[in-house]
């Protein structure tokens, strides 16, 4: 197999054995007789594992030096397995070696088979111990990675002003948080905001998006299922509750969860115990939960459609997060803020907005919120020729304006345009949008991200 391994004995004939009877499994087998040298073997970590003797002079047994190099060898490479190697009188020094980091010891004369096996399982131990550590090195680069992707959080409206000041207080507890407002105003944005501010920050941040699941794969996505317990379950699968573990869980569109998984999420979060599909072991959880919807909750609960006890453990702490056309103040902010960011990712370097193009911002109601905003400036910035984004660079999706003509428009642009008008009319209110439409909300909620509304 392959496999460095590393022999320290100052007893020639015994590396002599050792390296004979290795050389069958392992690839690369280094002996060496003085281990002063340990210290200078500069690749110490790429071994695989050590055989170490613990008497290195003839005249004094007290196994000391082979504890010291112990503990050189796990100073300079703390995962490599060693495996001491040891006289029979000395069980007491070998012993004090395994509390000092040895995985385990041979006694002299050793049996072959015995030996190998001992050095196979340490191996082992070793692999696993690099793909643990390369595993928190991928963590480690994907979370600092995230939090550059982190988009901050614009706006000097009064309304943003008091909404960030509750974010920082409530970032500092573990209180669930229930974030509402139409769609585009910013929830998920938000959420990030208060993991990024709390003591989890380093932790991870899991979003799950219940208006682009499948209904009928909520349970597995939240909760995990085990191989075998539904048809298409062919490996076992981790749930989002336990992949937040110790982090944060953010459940976007909260209000298309159905009844009865209503229920098992009230009793995942009252014992802190998550339950895989086709198990019955509880395995512990410890997540903060972020809920967020554009749904109204109080309503669904007089409807019957929402599980009151539900909605009291999640909102521990509201917030709402107004829609853009209140916080008007905010429009122009925003769309230099991404006339800026769209202006370098398509090198069309410093862009300013023209007059007639701000008020063309300012006049507009925005159904789609920030996220439309967004979307508009991206377009203009790709369509504006010149340095400065003109009033017709800004195309609006929304019919009442008559910035497309309906003779230029596409199916799509009718499409969307239907949609933008159906939000706008019923508030943001899906549901309601998408009865009006005859699509299920499911599609309506796809629909709307597709085309930035
Ligand atoms: N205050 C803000 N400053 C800068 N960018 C923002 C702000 N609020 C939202 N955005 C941006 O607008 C887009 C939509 O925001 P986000 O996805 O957080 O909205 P949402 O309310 O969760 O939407 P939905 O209800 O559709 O899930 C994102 O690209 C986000 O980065």
């Amino acid at each position: 197999m392959e496999g460095k391994i590393l022999i320290v004995d100052d007893n020639k004939s015994i590396l002599n054995a050792l390296e004979f009877l290795l050389e069958e499994e392992y690839s690369c087998i280094t002996s060496i007789s003085n281990p002063n040298k340990i210290t200078g073997i500069g690749d110490l970590d790429s071994y695989d594992a050590v055989l170490l003797d613990m008497n290195f002079s003839a005249e004094i047994n007290t196994g000391n030096e082979g504890l010291y190099w112990l503990r050189q060898i796990k100073a300079k490479a703390p995962e490599l397995p060693v495996i001491m190697i040891t006289a029979y009188g000395d069980m007491d020094l070998a012993i004090k070696s395994l509390k000092e980091g040895a995985v385990d010891f041979v006694l002299k004369p050793w049996d072959n088979q015995k030996l190998l096996a001992t050095l196979r399982s340490a191996y082992q131990l070793g692999q696993s111990r690099k793909e643990v550590g390369n595993l928190k090195k991928n963590q480690a680069n994907l979370k600092s990675l995230i939090s550059q992707k982190q988009q901050p959080i614009i706006g000097e409206s009064n309304a943003i002003k008091e909404m960030l000041a509750i974010i920082r207080k409530v970032a500092q507890t573990t209180a669930n948080v229930l974030i509402t407002g139409e769609n585009g105003t910013g929830k998920e944005l938000i959420a990030q905001e208060i993991h990024r501010n709390s003591p989890r920050a380093n932790e991870v941040f899991v979003g799950v998006d219940m208006g682009s699941i499948q209904e009928s794969l909520f349970e597995s996505e939240l909760f995990g299922h085990v191989k075998g317990s539904f048809t298409d379950a062919k490996e076992d699968r981790t749930g989002k509750f336990e992949a937040a573990h110790g982090g944060s869980l953010f459940l976007d569109e909260i209000g298309n969860l159905s009844y009865p998984l209503q229920s098992k999420l009230l009793s995942t979060l009252q014992n802190r115990e998550v339950v895989k599909v086709g198990s019955n072991k509880p395995v512990p959880i410890d997540i903060r939960l972020i809920c967020a919807t554009n749904s109204n909750l109080d309503e669904m609960v007089s409807n019957g459609d929402f599980r009151e006890d539900l909605l009291y453990r999640i909102n521990t702490i509201h917030i709402e997060v107004p829609p853009l056309r209140e916080r008007g103040e905010d429009i122009l902010l925003l769309a230099n803020f991404f006339t800026k960011k769209y202006g370098s990712k398509y090198g069309k370097g410093a862009l300013s907005i023209h007059k007639n193009a701000q008020k063309k911002l300012m006049d507009y109601s925005w159904p789609g919120n920030i996220r439309e905003l967004q979307h508009t400036i991206e377009r203009s910035v790709i369509l504006c020729e010149g340095s400065i984004l003109q009033g017709e660079d800004i195309l609006l999706k929304q019919r009442s304006h008559p910035a497309l003509n309906e003779l230029e428009m596409t199916l799509e642009d009718m499409e969307r345009d239907m949609i933008a008008n159906a939000l706008s009319r019923h508030h943001g209110n899906y549901t309601a949008a998408a009865e009006q439409l005859g699509v299920s909300r499911q599609t309506l909620y796809n629909k709307t991200k597709r085309y930035g509304l």
